[in-house]
């Protein structure tokens, strides 16, 4: 199996403050992988430096090598590319309100220039599909996307992000805004999305992380303790501290 992404010795910071310090780790191609650990340990920051958005807060630095399909995403390939390529889904669903479901599906396409209505259209339907949201739009794709449930949203989200042909999927707590049934529909998701994305998933549900992901990294204070396969993270951790984590004894496990 390949690696779609290599991180090396990654370090960022905000100000004077140093968040990251020091991450490897290798990411195979149409794999999940989960990347857990303590609030305020670095997890969005870390997703955040796969696709730079971390450098669009002013004062930030980055310091280490992404490497994606082997070239550095710090060094010769713009951001805006990297961006493309490296989709994100947020925690909050962030649609568009005053927009219809389907200009909030284009809108990436759009702002990149391409504004043929039929090219609009059977891309919007075909991420609206692979988003599993197509059959309970259809009918009303004119519609603003504002009647829709917050479980609807996020998979509106996810269409978005899949309309710019990304290859990368950074999720972002993407379901801690729903309830648990939305929540297992955007699980099971993610794992039809494997087969064509490689996905990393920022979450605090351990239940989550362990139903969902094949790989899981459990970063503490800015450094990567430990990253294997789930099932070595959750029924043999080697090291105390993510023991600790994943069995709630650590400050920081919150409920499902
Ligand atoms: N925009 C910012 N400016 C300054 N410091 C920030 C900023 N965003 C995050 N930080 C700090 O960076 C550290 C890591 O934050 P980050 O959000 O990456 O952690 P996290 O593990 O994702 O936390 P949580 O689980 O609570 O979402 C924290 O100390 C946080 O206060």
């Amino acid at each position: 199996m390949s690696y779609k992404l290599r991180v090396e010795a990654l370090q960022a910071w905000y100000g004077q403050h140093q968040v990251l310090k020091g991450i490897s780790m290798p990411i195979r191609a149409n794999t999940i992988t989960a990347v857990i650990g303590p609030s305020g340990c670095g997890k969005s920051t870390f997703i955040r430096c796969l696709n730079r958005m971390h450098e669009v807060v002013p004062g930030t630095r980055v310091a280490g090598r992404v490497w994606l399909d082997g070239r550095n995403i710090y060094n010769g390939i713009n951001a805006v590319e990297v961006r493309r390529r490296v989709g994100m889904v947020f925690q909050t669903p962030n649609i568009f309100p005053a927009m219809s479901i389907f200009q909030n599906v284009v809108a990436g396409l759009y702002l990149n220039g391409i504004r043929g209505r039929r090219q609009l259209q059977e891309r919007a339907e075909n991420c609206l599909q692979q988003a599993g949201l197509w059959e309970e739009v259809r009918d009303r794709l004119h519609d603003t996307a504002a009647g829709l449930s917050s479980g609807q949203l996020q998979r509106l989200c996810i269409a978005r992000a899949l309309a710019v042909e990304p290859e990368i999927l950074l999720m972002d707590e993407p379901c801690s805004a729903l309830d648990p049934i939305a929540s297992i529909r955007i699980e099971e998701l993610m794992r039809e999305l494997k087969a064509s994305y490689t996905i990393i998933l920022v979450t605090h549900n351990m239940q989550q992380a362990a139903r969902v992901s094949d790989y899981t990294a459990y970063l503490c204070d800015g450094e990567l303790v430990e990253y294997e396969s789930t099932p070595e993270v959750f029924i043999r951790p080697k090291d105390s501290r993510t023991e600790n984590y994943i069995t709630g004894r650590g400050a920081d496990t919150r409920p499902l």
